[in-house]
C-alpha cells in the first residue's frame, strides 16, 4: 500500500512586490489526490500563488504547509512539489533522457539508476521510442510530455502546472488535457493547474478555486462553482450565466435556463439584440429596460421552430427557482 497523499495547505498566504500586493492572505486547503484548477483572469495573482508554492517565490507573509509541515522555507527541490513550466524549459543540448534525468544527476544519484528511473518515467508518458533525441527534434506536445516526466522523476506529492496547455494548438490542447487528466489518476498525486481558461478548468477539475483581484473569490467542485456562483465576478467568469439586477438585488441565472417568448409577456420584456449560432445551441441575447442584457441558449431545433430577429419584441421567463442570489 502507497502511504496517504499529504494535504497541502495555504494559510493566509500573502505575496507583495513592492508595493502591491499580488495574493492577499489567501486560505485554502486542496483536497489531497484531487485536480485543482486555479482559475482567474491575467494578474489575479494565480501564477504567484503556484511560484509560492513550488518555492520558485518567497512567501511574503503565512506559511504553506504540506502532511501539516510547514514548507514555506525549504528550497524547492527539498519540498515535495515539482513544478512544470508553461514554456517547457527543456535543455536544448540534453538528450530527452537526459533531460528527464536531469534532477535525479544534482541529486547525485548514479547514472544506471537515473537512466533506469528516466526510462520508466519515459514509458509513464509513452515517449520510450524517442528517448535520445533532442527537444529541437520534438513536437509541441511530446516536448510538454518530456517536461511532465522530468517533472514527475522526483516522485512529488502535489506536480504544479503553470498554463500547461497555452503553447499547444487548440487541437492539441483538447488531447493533452485528457491525458494530463489521465495520468493524474494513475498517479493519484495532487496536481494544481494554473489556467485563464473556463473550460480547462471545468473540463479537468475536480477543484476549481476561482481567484480575482489576489484573493480567492470562490472554491468548489466544478459543478457547484458553475451551479452556483456566489459573485457576480465568478459568473460571468465562469461563463454561460446572466447576471440580473432585480429589485431585490443581483442574481445570476444559467444562460439555458432562460426561454424567449414571441410575446411580451413573460418575467421581463425586451429587444432581441443578437443572435448567435452556435452549433447545438443558439445564443439569443434581450436588451431588457435599464440597459441590462440577458442571453438565452435555446437547442437549435427548437430556436428554427420558432425563429427570432434582432429587433424583435419578446419576453424572457425562467424558473424562480433557478436564480442564485449573489453575494457581491
Ligand atoms: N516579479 C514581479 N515584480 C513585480 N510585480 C509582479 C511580479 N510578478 C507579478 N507581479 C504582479 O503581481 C500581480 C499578480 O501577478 P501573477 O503573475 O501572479 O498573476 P497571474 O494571475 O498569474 O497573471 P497571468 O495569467 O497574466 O500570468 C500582477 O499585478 C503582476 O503585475
Amino acid at each position: 500500500m502507497n502511504a496517504p497523499i499529504k494535504e497541502l495547505e495555504l494559510v493566509s498566504v500573502t505575496k507583495r512586490y513592492g508595493a502591491t500586493v499580488a495574493v492577499d492572505a489567501i486560505n485554502h486547503r486542496f483536497q489531497p489526490g484531487g485536480y485543482a484548477c486555479l482559475l482567474g483572469p491575467s494578474g489575479c495573482g494565480k501564477s504567484s500563488t503556484l511560484r509560492m508554492i513550488a518555492g520558485h517565490e518567497i512567501v511574503s507573509e503565512g506559511s504553506i504547509l504540506l502532511g501539516g509541515a510547514d514548507i514555506s522555507d525549504l528550497p524547492p527541490a527539498k519540498r515535495g512539489t515539482a513544478m512544470m513550466f508553461q514554456n517547457y524549459a527543456l535543455f536544448p543540448h540534453l538528450s530527452v533522457a537526459d533531460n528527464v534525468a536531469f534532477s535525479l544527476k544534482m541529486r547525485g544519484d548514479d547514472k544506471a539508476d537515473r537512466l533506469k528511473k528516466a526510462g520508466e518515467m519515459l514509458e509513464l508518458v509513452d515517449l520510450s521510442a524517442l528517448s535520445d533525441r533532442l527537444p529541437d527534434q520534438l513536437s509541441g506536445g511530446q516536448q510538454q510530455r518530456v517536461a511532465l516526466a522530468r517533472a514527475l522523476i522526483t516522485r512529488p506529492q502535489v506536480l504544479l502546472l503553470d498554463e500547461p496547455l497555452s503553447a499547444l494548438d487548440p487541437f492539441l490542447r483538447i488531447r493533452m488535457r485528457g491525458e494530463l487528466r489521465k495520468l493524474q489518476r494513475e498517479l493519484g498525486i495532487s496536481f494544481v493547474h494554473v489556467t485563464h481558461g473556463q473550460d480547462e478548468a471545468l473540463a479537468l477539475a475536480d477543484e476549481i478555486v476561482v481567484m480575482n483581484n489576489a484573493i480567492i473569490e470562490q472554491a468548489g467542485t466544478a459543478r457547484d462553482v458553475f451551479n452556483a456562483p456566489k459573485t457576480a465576478f465568478v459568473a460571468q467568469f465562469i461563463g454561460g450565466h446572466n447576471v440580473i439586477a432585480l429589485p431585490e438585488g443581483h442574481y445570476a441565472i444559467r444562460t439555458d435556463a432562460v426561454g424567449v417568448l414571441q410575446s411580451e409577456t413573460g418575467k421581463l420584456q425586451g429587444n432581441i439584440s443578437a443572435v448567435e449560432y452556435q452549433g447545438a445551441h443558439v445564443s439569443v441575447s434581450a436588451r431588457i429596460a435599464g440597459d441590462q442584457e440577458i442571453s438565452a441558449l435555446i437547442p437549435e431545433g427548437t430556436f428554427f421552430d420558432n425563429p427570432f430577429n434582432p429587433g424583435d419584441q419578446v419576453g424572457l421567463i425562467w424558473d424562480d427557482a433557478n436564480l442564485h442570489k449573489l453575494t457581491a
